[in-house]
């Protein structure tokens, strides 16, 4: 497949997820959610059957818009494109069969973050019991199954887990979250605020036990924060 017989849109469509890909990179690192080469971030490029994410086990320092990694749906490198001289990320068939299972998510992401990936090792959910779960994940954080990486199964556990589930990220059994949004970025935020809960309630349970929060409470939190929380509408004061 050549990118040339893309039309216009598409490409601009991949630099555009290229740069975004990239730059988001930097923000695994900021909120200390990756060491070393660990993690990865998955964009789909609008308006294709393709997707970019990172080349396998390369220096956060050297992730730019021209190493990242054009594949398709189905995995594959697409070949001379920028970056395809490398191996991609080995999360890239998990991220792929994400992407061609749920077409309504336009990023993932991988990380081994702390606190997430002990939640993780221990095999349990971390339930919902403070209001930014309840805003950000509208329930409790699922485990997904125990899988190696090789074939679908990571991916598999990750569809069966989140498909029909309000949250948007899930502790895949002994190895550590995968985080899905309607980008990139937004797979991001998921990332960083699933460490930040898997924290707290971590930090609540060495307290003692931490206080359950009624399910209509979670309801309407989840449903608040999703559709009024933030800037909605025209800044105040600017309407005529
Ligand atoms: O989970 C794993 C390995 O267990 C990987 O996600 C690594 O953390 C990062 O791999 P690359 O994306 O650099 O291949």
């Amino acid at each position: 497949m050549s990118t040339d017989a893309l039309s216009p849109e598409v490409q601009v469509a991949i630099a555009r997820v290229r740069d975004e890909v990239a730059a988001l990179h930097t923000e695994l690192v900021r909120y200390g959610l990756v060491v070393w080469t660990g993690g990865n971030v998955s964009g789909r490029v609008p308006g294709a059957d393709l997707f970019v994410i990172k080349p396998s086990g390369v220096s956060y320092d050297d992730l730019d818009p021209a190493n990242m990694i054009l594949c398709t749906l189905d995995g594959e490198v697409v070949p001379d494109t920028p970056g395809s001289e490398r191996s991609p990320s080995s999360d890239t068939a998990a991220h792929a069969y994400v992407y061609r299972s749920m077409p309504e998510v336009g990023g993932v992401v991988h990380t081994h973050s702390t606190y997430a990936t002990a939640w993780a090792a221990r095999g349990e959910a971390i339930p919902c019991v403070i209001t930014a779960m309840a805003d950000e994940f509208g329930g409790e954080i699922p485990i997904g199954p125990f899988a190696i990486i090789g074939d679908d199964s990571i991916g598999r556990g990750i569809v069966e887990t989140l498909q029909g589930h309000r949250s948007r990220g899930v502790l895949m059994q002994n190895h550590g979250p995968f985080t899905i949004g309607k980008d990139a970025r937004d797979a991001v935020k998921a990332a960083v605020m699933l460490e930040d809960v898997a924290r707290t309630v971590h930090i609540a349970r060495q307290l003692g036990d931490p206080l359950p929060i009624e399910s209509a409470a979670i309801d309407g939190l989840f449903d608040r924060y999703q559709n009024v929380y933030g800037q909605t509408g025209e800044p105040r004061g600017t309407s005529r």
